[in-house]
C-alpha cells in the first residue's frame, strides 16, 4: 500500500521550534542546530512549550502497548465530571456525560465521579448553582480528586469562580478537547493548527494562569516595582499576551503556506483521475478500522476519541480493477470548540473534495441518529464555507457484530439504504465494496481510443484506471476499446478514434 500523504512530523516540526531551540544558547555545532549534547532537544523543548500552554498537567506516563501507539503521553489525573443538564431526556444527559468521561479517559485521566445538575441554564457566576458548587467541593474532598471537568465551555470568570469554591483545578470540555488534540496531532500542519487553537483559547484566560506564565517570561517581569494597581503582574500579563499574539500571527502565516502546499498535492492527485473516497464519521465510529479492513493497511486504531487527527490516505484496488484512494479523517464531535473549527475545516477540505463520502456510524452507539446529524451539520458548515456542492454520501453502519438482533432490525428499518458492516469481523465488507464499485461505475462510458506511439504513458494509465476490453496494434499506435470513468474519458477526449 502506498502512503500518499504522511507528513514527516519530526523533521518538519523542528522548524516550528528551531527559533526557541537556538535562541538562548550558542550554536555549538556548525552542522546542525539540534545539538543533543549541549541542551534540550527540540522535542523536549516542544513538550515544555506545550505543557506551558495547557491547564491539564500532572504525571506523565507512556502507553504500555507501544505496538499500537508509537508514542503518546498520558497524564493521569483523578477527575470529577460535572454537567448542567438544561434540556432533553435523562438518557441523553447521561450519554453526554459518558462522552465527557470517554474524552477525559482519552486525555489520560481517571474518572472518579460524574455529577449532573438540572437547571434551566448554567449559573452565570459559577456554572453550577452556588449550593451545588459547595456540594461539589465535598465530593472533591471525599474522592481526593485533583481536577474538575465541566461539560461545556465556561467563561474565564466562571472557571475562576468555581475554582475558588472547589479549591482544585477546574477545566472545561473545550480545554479537554484541545488537550487531546494537542496529544494526538502528528503532522506539522495539525500541530500548528492545534497550537493556534490553544493560544486562542488561552488568551482571554491568561490572568488565571499567571503563575505558569511568569516562569516562562523569565526575570524580566518583576523589575518595575509592585505598588499600585498596575503592578508587575499586570505588566507581565501584557507582555505574555503580546508574545502569544506574535506567535499566533507567525503560526497563521506558516499554516497558510502549508495549505498552499497541500492543495497543490491534492490537485496533482485529482488530475490522476483516481476516485477519491473520504471516510468521515463521529469519533470512535471505526473509520480507521474500516480503512484498514478495506485496504489492508495499518492506520492507527484505538479505543480513544480522536485517535486519528491527520488525514491519512491509502490506495486500494476494487475487485473490478478500479483503483481508488481512501482518506481517513478526524472524528467529529458535538459542540466542537470554536477554536478548533478552523483546524477541522482544513482537514475536511479534503473530505468535501471527494467523489464519495463514506459516512461511518457506530451501530452500537445508543444514539446513532445524533451522531449522524452532528456529522452532517459540521460537513454542511464546511461545505457552505467552501462554497462547494456536497459530494454524494454512502452511509455505513459499522460494528454490527456488537449490535443485538432487535436493534439491528430497527437500524435496517431506519436506514434502508445504508451498508451494514463489521470492520472487526469483515462481515458486510463485500457488499460495501460492491456498492462502492457500482457507485463509481454509474457514469462510466465506453470508448475506442487510438493511442499514438508518442503517448505510451496513456496505455498504462488505462490499464490502471479503466477496464480495457480489447487492444489492437496498428501502424500509428494502439487501438483500445475501454470502459472508463467519465472524468478519464474527458481527459483523453482527443484520443477518441474517429472511425
Ligand atoms: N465491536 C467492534 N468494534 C469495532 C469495530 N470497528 C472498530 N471497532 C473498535 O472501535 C474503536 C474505534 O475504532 P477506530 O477505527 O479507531 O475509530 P475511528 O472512527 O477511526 O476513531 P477516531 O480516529 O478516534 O475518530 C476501536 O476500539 C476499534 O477496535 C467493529 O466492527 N466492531
Ligand atoms: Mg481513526
Amino acid at each position: 500500500m502506498t502512503e500518499l500523504t504522511n507528513d514527516s512530523a519530526l523533521t518538519e516540526d523542528a522548524a516550528l521550534t528551531e527559533e526557541a531551540a537556538t535562541a538562548d544558547r550558542p550554536t555549538a555545532s556548525r552542522f546542525s542546530v539540534r545539538d543533543l549534547s549541549s541542551g534540550p532537544t527540540t522535542g523536549e523543548l516542544q513538550l515544555d512549550d506545550r505543557a506551558s500552554l495547557q491547564r491539564v498537567v500532572g504525571l506523565s506516563t507512556e502507553l504500555e502497548d507501544i505496538t499500537e501507539v508509537e508514542y503518546r503521553q498520558l497524564r493521569l489525573e483523578q477527575v470529577v465530571l460535572v454537567g448542567v443538564w438544561t434540556s432533553g431526556s435523562v438518557a441523553a444527559a447521561h450519554a453526554s456525560m459518558a462522552e465527557l468521561a470517554a474524552l477525559a479517559e482519552t486525555a489520560g485521566s481517571q474518572v472518579l465521579e460524574a455529577l449532573i445538575q438540572r437547571r434551566s441554564k448554567p449559573d452565570s457566576a459559577t456554572y453550577l448553582g452556588s449550593g451545588k458548587a459547595e456540594e461539589l467541593r465535598e465530593v472533591v474532598l471525599a474522592t481526593g480528586a485533583d481536577t474538575v471537568i465541566c461539560d461545556g465551555e465556561l467563561t474565564p470568570a466562571q472557571l475562576t469562580a468555581l475554582e475558588k469554591v472547589v479549591k482544585v483545578k477546574v477545566i472545561d470540555r473545550t480545554a479537554l478537547i484541545l488537550d487531546i488534540f494537542a496529544q494526538h496531532a502528528t503532522s506539522r500542519e495539525g500541530k500548528a493548527q492545534v497550537a493556534l487553537a490553544q493560544m486562542e483559547y488561552m488568551l482571554p484566560r491568561l490572568r488565571g494562569w499567571g503563575e505558569s506564565m511568569s516562569r516562562q517570561a523569565g526575570g524580566r517581569a518583576g523589575s518595575n516595582g509592585g505598588v499600585g494597581l498596575r503592578g508587575p503582574g499586570e505588566t507581565k500579563i501584557e507582555t505574555d499576551r503580546r508574545r502569544i499574539r506574535e506567535r499566533m500571527a507567525k503560526l497563521r502565516k506558516e499554516i497558510r503556506g502549508m495549505k498552499t502546499a497541500r492543495s497543490v498535492k491534492r490537485a496533482a492527485r485529482r488530475r490522476g483521475g483516481v476516485p477519491a473516497l473520504t471516510v468521515v464519521g463521529y469519533t470512535n465510529a471505526g473509520k480507521s478500522s474500516l480503512v484498514n479492513a478495506m485496504t489492508g493497511s495499518g492506520v492507527l486504531v484505538q479505543d480513544a476519541l480522536f485517535a486519528t487527527l491527520d488525514p491519512t490516505t491509502r490506495r486500494a484496488q476494487l475487485a473490478d480493477g478500479h483503483e481508488v484512494v481512501f482518506t481517513d479523517t478526524v472524528g467529529f464531535v458535538r459542540h466542537l470548540p470554536t477554536q478548533l473549527v478552523e483546524a477541522f475545516r482544513s482537514t475536511l477540505e479534503e473530505a468535501v473534495d471527494a467523489d464519495l463520502l463514506v459516512h461511518v456510524v457506530d451501530g452500537a452507539d445508543p444514539f446513532p441518529a445524533n451522531q449522524i446529524s452532528a456529522v452532517r451539520q459540521v460537513l454542511g458548515d464546511v461545505l457552505a464555507e467552501e462554497k462547494r456542492p456536497a459530494p454524494p454520501e454512502m452511509l455505513v453502519i459499522n460494528k454490527i457484530d456488537a449490535v443485538d438482533g432487535l436493534t439491528m432490525t430497527a437500524l435496517r428499518g431506519e436506514y434502508p439504504d445504508a451498508q451494514f458492516v463489521s470492520a472487526r469481523t469483515g462481515e458486510g465488507l463485500d457488499g460495501l465494496f460492491a456498492a462502492i464499485t457500482e457507485f463509481l461505475q454509474r457514469d462510466d462510458v465506453d470508448a475506442v481510443l487510438q493511442v499514438p506511439f508518442s503517448r505510451g504513458e496513456v496505455i498504462s494509465r488505462l490499464h490502471q484506471q479503466a477496464h480495457v476490453i480489447d487492444t489492437e496494434h496498428n501502424e500509428t499506435g494502439t487501438r483500445m476499446r475501454v470502459r472508463m470513468p467519465a472524468a478519464l474519458a474527458a481527459e483523453f477526449s482527443d484520443l477518441v478514434a474517429s472511425d
